[in-house]
């Protein structure tokens, strides 16, 4: 029996995709694997028995994904399987942050049960007119799952978008509008756009992507939208930016005390994958990804070691998760042909400073071999798969 431990709900879609031989529960001893949405495991204890960590969205910055790397923890999350759930909300706040809808539905209630209702809406509603998004200059930095779709879905909704990204995927490419305008710099984003929407990760480079100097450059009224994660933005730089005019309006997923209750500022309680659908895929994907991993050592959708799958070539596999540094396929093959194992498939890969290494062999893989293998110095884990 494989024991998961789930951190946030998931989907029932995806814990039953685990099958009978899994257990899974909110409080469970020595888990093989976590499933995981927001919650913050930076000061978590990793037990020894943990060999994933399965995130089901897109943001893994809540998770200690270097840390778990040295301990040979193998970290997924599920690529676009809820971009479309945002792309949806940041479509809707691109309206939000026009029209004024929210404070205009507020004020609306405030005339309940007083008189001539018709009258004092038609006295009131000019202060509530925004613009039309049709014709705008809308900026989109990072062009993944999501920013992609919705750069193409502004586009066709009449407003000219820009997008920047340069780590555009070959994948992002062919699924980008031919008719969006690539930005050179992202300081063309902030120079030329009347609304501007970030679709990055966030990481040290990224942090306080919008802050005081990116705020000097932008267009007066400019609209920002971010649907990516809180620290991308300066509040502070934010919210004196509101103040001065600089910025119309702020829509935010991620509300902070400083941020709540400021006029122009449409604050959402991190709304953007929260919908029947995308919960249902981003836990599907997560626990296929889990199961695979634990049952046959195969890596899909990691974000700390490679990609890598082969299809099962023997009664035994052996897995072994390491550093990438020279000669240490030479040390797996040396320990199997001491023990007389005999290698009857191989693959390696590698990313960045990891590695990954997968080994179906015949012959008697006892525990001492696991163990001979494990001790060597660039493996941070080695598991064999009957
Ligand atoms: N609000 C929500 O509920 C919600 C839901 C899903 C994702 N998110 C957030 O949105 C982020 C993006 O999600 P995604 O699925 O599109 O991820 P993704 O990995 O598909 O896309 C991210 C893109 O950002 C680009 N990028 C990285 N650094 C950049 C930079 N400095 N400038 C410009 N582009 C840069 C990458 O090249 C990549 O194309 C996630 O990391 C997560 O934080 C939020
Ligand atoms: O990064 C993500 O996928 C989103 O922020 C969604 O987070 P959630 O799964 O906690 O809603």
């Amino acid at each position: 029996m494989h024991n998961i431990l789930c951190l946030n709900k998931i989907s029932p879609l995806g814990t039953d995709r685990l099958g009978e031989n899994y257990t899974y529960a909110a409080e469970i001893e020595n888990p093989e694997g976590i499933l995981v949405r927001s919650a913050a495991m930076h000061d978590m204890e990793l037990p020894n028995s943990l060999l994933a960590i399965a995130r089901a969205g897109a943001g893994v910055n809540n998770i200690p994904v270097e840390k778990c790397a040295e301990a040979g923890i193998v970290v997924f999350n599920t690529p676009g399987a809820n971009a479309n759930a945002v792309k949806e909300l940041v479509l809707a706040a691109l309206l939000l942050t026009s029209r004024k809808i929210v404070p205009a539905i507020e004020w609306a209630q405030t005339l309940k049960g007083t008189a001539d209702i018709s009258k004092q809406v038609e006295k009131g509603k000019s202060a509530f007119a925004g613009p039309e998004i049709l014709g705008k200059k809308l900026g989109v930095i990072g062009l993944g799952a999501i920013g992609v779709l919705v750069a193409n879905a502004a586009q066709t909704l009449g407003m000219q978008v820009y997008g920047f990204d340069p780590f555009l995927s070959v994948d992002a490419a062919w699924n980008l509008s031919s008719d969006i305008v690539k930005a050179a710099s992202v300081d063309e984003i902030f120079e030329k756009c009347d609304y501007i929407t970030i679709h990055v990760p966030l990481n040290d480079s990224t942090r306080g992507l919008i802050g005081a100097d990116a705020l000097k450059k932008v267009k007066k009224g400019v609209r920002v939208l971010n649907f990516s994660r809180g620290a991308l933005v300066d509040t502070d730089a934010m919210l004196a930016a509101l103040a001065d005019g600089t910025v119309a309006a702020y829509a935010t997923d991620f509300p902070d005390d400083a941020l709540l209750g400021v006029e122009n500022v449409i604050a959402i309680p991190h709304l953007g994958a929260s919908t029947p659908e995308s919960e249902d895929n981003c836990a599907v994907m997560a626990a296929e990804e889990l199961k695979d991993y634990i049952e046959n050592g195969n890596i899909r959708n990691a974000v700390n070691f490679p990609n890598i799958s082969m299809a099962r070539g023997a009664d035994t596999r052996i897995c072994l998760a390491h550093r990438n540094i020279p000669n240490t396929i030479g040390s797996f093959t040396q320990v199997c042909g001491e023990a007389g194992i005999n290698i009857e498939n191989m693959l390696s890969k590698s990313r960045g400073d990891w590695a990954y290494t997968i080994l179906d062999v015949t012959g008697d893989v006892t525990e001492d071999v696991r163990e001979k293998l494990a001790a060597l110095s660039p493996v941070v884990r080695a598991r064999v798969i009957k």
